[in-house]
C-alpha cells in the first residue's frame, strides 16, 4: 500500500478585491494533482513560488479540504479520517516561528512532548534520540533565541517527530538558511529516510531535490508537469546543451527575443554577483550562438560558454513551459 496517495486533487480559493466595489476573484491553486509515495520513499515536490506546493501539502495534512479529488495517508482518507491521519503524520513548515525563544531547545521539546501526549516514560529517550538526529546534542541547554536559523529549523523537525509519525511533510525547510546550515539540514532529512520514514519535501532548490529525493514531481501553476527520478528528469534535457552568456544589464525584451530563436528551448537570467548570466537551453545539434548574441546587440556581453545540462536546467525548462 502506498504511504501517500493524491488523486486529482483540486483546490480553489475565492478572494474579494477592492475597497469599494468588491469583486470576487477565483484562484485555482491546485488543478488535478495526482501522485503516490511509497513507504520509506523521499518524494520531492518542486516548483516556483505560487505553484501550489503548500496548498497541496495542506490538503494532505488535513488543514485544507480539497475542492475536489481525494487523498489518503497510510490508507486513511484525509477528509473522512482526520484524527487518524493527524496522529500518524508530522509536518514542518519553513521559517522559524512557533518555538519558545526564552526556553532552551530541550525545554521546547519537553513542552511539545506534553502537548502531543508523549508518555512520560518515553519522553526522555525520545527527546534524546531526536536531538541526536537533528544534530543538536550538546546545544540543547541553550536558549532558542541564541540559535541560528538552521538550528531552529532542525529543532522544528525534532518537534514534528516527537509523536513518532510514519509520514513527515517538510514544506521548504531550508528557506532562508545559509549554505552551511542547509547542508546540516539536508543531512537531517537524509537521516529521516534512513530511519524508514516516508518524507514529502517541498523545495525551490534543485540541488537539494537532486541530492535527497528518490523521486520528484515538478509542479507549475497547480499542475504536475513532470515526475520521475532526478536522473530521469535530467534525461529530459540531457540530449541538449546549455549555453551561458555573461551580460551586464540585459533587459527582458532581449531575453524574450532569445526565446524565439529557433533551437532555443528556454532562456532565463540568473544574477551571479556583479554579472547576470543568461542561461540558454539549446536543442541537440542546434547552432544558436550567433543568433543569441545578435539578440543581445544593445547589451554589454562577457564570456560565452557551453556546458552539460543539470537538474536545474531540466527544472527551468519544465517550469517555463518548454515541455508543456
Ligand atoms: N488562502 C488563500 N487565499 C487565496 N489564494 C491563496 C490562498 N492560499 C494560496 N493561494 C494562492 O494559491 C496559489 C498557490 O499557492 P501555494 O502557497 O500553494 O504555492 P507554493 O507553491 O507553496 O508557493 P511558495 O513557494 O511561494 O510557498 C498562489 O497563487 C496563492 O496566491
Amino acid at each position: 500500500m502506498a504511504a501517500v496517495v493524491a488523486r486529482d486533487l483540486c483546490r480553489t480559493f475565492t478572494t474579494r478585491q477592492g475597497a469599494l466595489r468588491r469583486t470576487a476573484k477565483t484562484v485555482e491553486a491546485v488543478k488535478g494533482v495526482s501522485f503516490e509515495i511509497a513507504p520509506g520513499e523521499l518524494f520531492g515536490l518542486l516548483g516556483p513560488n505560487g505553484a501550489g506546493k503548500t496548498t497541496t501539502i495542506k490538503m494532505l495534512i488535513t488543514l485544507l479540504i480539497p475542492t475536489s479529488g481525494t487523498a489518503s495517508v497510510l490508507g486513511r482518507d484525509v477528509v473522512e479520517d482526520v484524527r487518524e491521519v493527524r496522529r500518524r503524520i508530522g509536518y514542518v513548515f519553513g521559517g522559524d516561528r512557533g518555538l519558545y525563544e526564552r526556553l532552551s531547545g530541550l525545554d521546547n521539546l519537553r513542552y511539545f512532548s506534553e502537548l502531543y501526549g508523549v508518555s512520560p516514560r518515553e519522553q526522555k529517550a525520545r527527546v534524546g534520540e531526536l536531538l541526536e538526529l537533528v544534530g543538536l546534542t550538546g546545544r540543547e541547554g541553550e536558549k532558542v533565541e541564541g540559535y541560528s536559523r538552521g538550528m531552529r529549523q532542525r529543532l522544528h523537525i525534532a518537534r514534528g517527530l516527537l509523536h513518532d509519525p510514519d509520514v513527515i511533510f517538510l514544506d521548504e525547510p531550508s528557506i532562508g538558511i545559509d549554505p552551511v546550515g542547509a547542508r546540516e539540514l539536508r543531512a537531517t532529512v537524509a537521516g529521516l529516510r534512513e530511519r524508514g520514514k516516508t518524507v514529502l519535501l517541498t523545495t525551490h532548490y534543485m540541488f537539494e531535490a537532486d541530492e535527497l529525493c528518490d523521486r520528484i514531481a515538478v509542479i507549475r501553476s497547480g499542475e504536475i508537469v513532470a515526475e520521475g527520478t532526478p536522473g530521469a528528469l535530467k534525461g529530459l534535457v540531457s540530449a541538449g546543451r546549455v549555453m551561458e552568456v555573461e551580460t551586464y544589464g540585459v533587459v527582458q525584451d532581449e531575453v524574450a527575443d532569445v526565446r524565439e530563436v529557433s533551437g532555443v528551448r528556454a532562456a532565463v537570467v540568473e544574477e551571479r554577483g556583479p554579472v547576470q548570466v543568461l542561461v540558454v537551453s539549446v536543442e541537440p545539434g542546434a547552432e544558436v550562438t550567433q543568433q543569441v548574441l545578435k539578440c543581445l546587440d544593445g547589451t554589454r556581453v562577457g564570456r560565452v560558454s557551453h556546458r552539460e545540462p543539470t537538474l536545474e536546467d531540466a527544472y527551468v525548462e519544465l517550469v517555463t513551459g518548454a515541455h508543456a
